[in-house]
């Protein structure tokens, strides 16, 4: 593997995507890792390229229908971190646990309280910040992307889902890493528990999934030599690939916020400017929607995101080349590749040069805002970044959820800051990254932090 650690050459690398080839590489992995069998190898003409053009569903117009339904669906879900379930209130004796047992009968009037009791109720709720920001994100994009069950608004099985999907993720390095699945204890029976999940009989069923999940079943349909498991795995991946990287995102970027009070309030005044008085006094109860138009207002949270981002993405990116050839660099230097080296990008490197980033490890919510813009310009050695942050990776095979990861992170903050009142109790040590992940995306918390809420209608919001 050769890494090139210099930012100023990686357009050189960059620019050659033919012969620097992302997606032989992605696909062996991706197989060995989900269960399928790989998709450039022949058996399945055309199939690569239709995956890669139903990308697109991920943006434009496409991409509005499912920020829209996010923001629908965190709402729902994080109401019911309050216990509030459309038009009813819980009883006292409600446990934090039962949010961990699915709830198809939300509805049930005999479980809940008048709309009085519940203002007068309160007390904080104490919980995992991770956890938190796991069950919420996990939950609402599942019901945004792949869609609501045939009855009710939670899918029968989200928790052992949840619970199954994180037994996965925690030996997913190892996967990846090409460690036979078959040395790694349960793992086998537990990837088979989540694509069983997923199997055509059940999605099929699933009430409004997004265009993007529409398509691919019909595209996978098209395929004969594509099993039922196997077009399960195809599903499986790209849940993972909507969470894996968001969830630890949504940790960064609320724990920041919280833990730097001037961010805080600067980010609560911007969006108090988007959204009006009223439906931020009554988002416990009744929905609020967001227009991209309001989302791209909120330049102060996007960098507060980004710089959050820039803090704990630890992704590689990783080049296979497809044939010997001379790559140069500059104008001086060229190296001479060949066919199966790997290159390697790390962006982890740039985001924490100081000489682009001064004071790298600190957290600056505004580091990406020059006079009321999004700042761009970004150097070293006085020479201008063509690349300077990279979370998303780098060129055409730049993430393709990398808009709607940004704005489901921004509804987040803003549903999570409109709805509660939040603090991080004092005396707990400071976050830190766990780096056994390290070259796989964002890296999640290494340690426990503990988050109170309670619902800030009980307070004006602070727009202070
Ligand atoms: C903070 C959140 C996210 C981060 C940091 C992230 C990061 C990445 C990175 C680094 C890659 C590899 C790109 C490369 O090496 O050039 C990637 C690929 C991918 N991401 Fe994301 N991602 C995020 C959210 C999402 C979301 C929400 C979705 C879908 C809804 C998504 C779908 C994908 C897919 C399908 C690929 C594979 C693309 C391909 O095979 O060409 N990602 N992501």
């Amino acid at each position: 593997m050769t890494f090139v650690m210099d930012p100023l050459l990686y357009p050189s690398v960059i620019k050659r995507g033919r012969q620097l080839d992302f997606h032989d590489f992605s696909d062996q992995a991706a197989s060995v890792t989900f269960g399928y069998p790989a998709v450039r190898g022949g058996r399945f003409p055309g199939l690569s390229e239709q995956i890669q053009k139903l990308f697109r569903l991920l943006q434009g117009d496409s991409l509005d229908v499912l920020t829209f339904r996010m923001m629908g669906n965190l709402q729902v879900v994080l109401r019911r971190s309050l216990s509030i379930p459309e038009g009813a209130f819980p009883k006292d004796d409600w446990q934090v646990e039962d949010l961990y047992e699915p709830k198809d009968d939300w509805q049930a009037k005999d479980d809940w309280q008048a709309e009085d009791d519940w203002q007068a109720k309160d007390d904080w709720q104490a919980e995992d910040l991770y956890e938190f920001c796991y069950r919420v994100m996990f939950e609402a994009t599942f019901l945004s992307i792949y869609g609501r069950p045939e009855q009710g608004a939670a899918h029968p099985g989200m928790n052992t889902l949840q619970e199954n999907f994180r037994k996965f993720d925690s030996v997913f390095p190892l996967l990846i890493a090409r460690v036979p699945i078959a040395l790694l204890g349960q793992t086998k029976g537990i990837r088979q528990k989540l694509l069983s999940f997923f199997h055509p009989c059940r999605i099929g069923k699933w009430i409004d999934p997004c265009e993007f999940v529409q398509r691919r079943v019909h595209l996978f349909d098209q395929y004969d030599t594509l099993g039922d498991l196997d077009k399960a795995a195809h599903h499986f991946a790209i849940l993972w690939a909507s969470v894996g990287n968001t969830i630890p995102a949504a940790f960064w970027s609320l724990y920041h916020l919280l833990t730097h009070p001037e961010a805080l309030a600067a980010v609560r005044q911007e969006i108090m400017g988007v959204v009006s008085q009223e439906e931020a006094e009554s988002i416990c109860t009744r929905d609020i929607t967001l227009t991209r138009e309001q989302l791209d207002r909120l330049i102060y949270l996007e960098s507060a995101l980004n710089e959050s981002l820039r803090l704990s993405s630890a992704s590689m990116n990783i080049r296979v080349v497809q044939e010997d050839f001379t790559l140069s660099l500059d104008a001086q230097r060229a190296v001479n590749l060949r066919k199966g080296d790997f290159i390697v990008l790390h962006p982890q490197s740039m985001h924490m040069d100081p000489d682009i980033y001064p004071q790298p490890r600190m957290y600056r919510f505004d580091r990406f805002v020059e006079a009321g813009r999004e700042k761009t310009d970004f150097y070293k050695h006085s020479q201008k970044l063509h690349y300077y942050r990279m979370p998303f990776g780098s060129g055409s095979t730049q993430c393709p959820g990398r808009f709607f990861a940004v704005n489901e992170l921004k509804q987040f903050i803003c549903v999570v800051l409109l709805m509660f009142q939040l603090e991080l109790p004092a005396g707990q040590e400071d976050a830190r990254l766990d780096t056994s992940r390290a070259g796989l995306g964002i890296l999640p918390p290494a340690n426990h932090i503990t988050l109170r809420y309670r619902p800030n209608s009980l307070q004006q919001p602070n727009t202070s």
